[in-house]
């Protein structure tokens, strides 16, 4: 598809692996000019298409590497209006806390940009993890209900335009962390965790169910302490190992691109020399 071509070309080197591509970019500044284009591509694509651009967003570096989005070109050319903006994973606290992904995203993205307040949909800060769960999936389900987020065919889980994700250095996405039992989660769209091993504890999450309908799927890694992970996912070897979180993302019909910096690609350029 244009969007996931056009960020190839701009690529240094691509390595291609099942149903994902691995574009590796010189710099983390080239990966972050290469995101926004494919971004603005598939907004303008989606706003076509559906009127509509349903976006998820992590928290994490991820959001550091959107800043391109909210300069020149796109500032201006971006069809703002018809962006809704979703959490793919939230840390249980008030919104104007540091630790909240919704202020993270807010103060670095969202707030340089007209998108409608309307369509931004943080979580219920007032309520506790389970009951927060609940509500945001409670507000999908009204969205799906409504044609704002489509639904996929294969699955009934929601399909989202585009997800924009971040991983751990553990291998984990959203707040679906190694070894934890909600990686088996089948039926839920958004669960909780109260346990989890980065702080804060108290999280919502998406499901994997609801990761794998989407319809895009980037998945970004800088730096090098990511390096490890990228090489399991991508390097040659097979290991017996319980597969990581991030390898579970495997889209039913959509395009999954992972975004890397050479310091995250290192491990694997060393081996494959792409
Ligand atoms: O709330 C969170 O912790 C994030 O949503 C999380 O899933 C994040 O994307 C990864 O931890 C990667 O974060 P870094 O890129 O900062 O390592």
């Amino acid at each position: 598809m244009a969007a996931a071509a056009a960020a190839a070309n701009a690529a240094t080197s691509v390595k291609k692996k099942e149903k994902s591509s691995l574009l590796v970019f010189d710099s983390e500044e080239d990966l972050s000019v290469a995101l926004a284009k494919y971004t603005a591509e598939l907004s303008g694509r989606f706003a076509d298409e559906r009127g509509a651009f349903s976006v998820v967003v992590s928290g994490g570096s991820l959001i550091k590497s959107l800043r391109k989005l909210v300069e020149g070109p796109y500032a201006e050319s971006v069809e703002w209006g018809k962006w809704h903006v979703f959490w793919v994973d939230e840390r249980v606290v008030p919104k104007d806390h540091p630790d909240s992904n919704y202020k993270l995203a807010y103060d670095a993205f969202l707030s340089k940009v007209p998108i409608p307040p309307g369509h931004v949909y943080a979580i219920n800060d007032s309520l506790p993890a389970e009951g927060a769960a609940d509500d945001y999936e409670t507000c999908l389900k009204q969205l799906v209900k409504t044609g704002t987020v489509q639904q996929s065919a294969a699955t009934g889980f929601p399909k989202f335009d585009l997800m924009l994700l971040g991983m751990g250095p553990d291998g984990h996405v959203a707040s679906l962390f190694p070894g934890h039992p909600l990686l088996q989660e089948k039926e839920r769209w958004v669960t909780f965790i109260k346990d989890s091993p980065k702080p804060p504890s108290d999280r919502i999450t998406f499901t994997f169910p609801v990761i794998n309908s989407s319809a895009n799927i980037a998945l970004v890694a800088t730096g090098a302490g990511k390096a490890g992970v990228v090489h399991q996912v991508f390097g040659d070897e097979h290991t017996m190992s319980e597969l990581l979180p991030v390898q579970m993302v495997a889209l039913e019909d959509g395009e999954l691109t992972w975004f890397a910096d050479k310091a995250a690609a290192s491990k694997v350029q060393d081996k494959a020399n792409l």
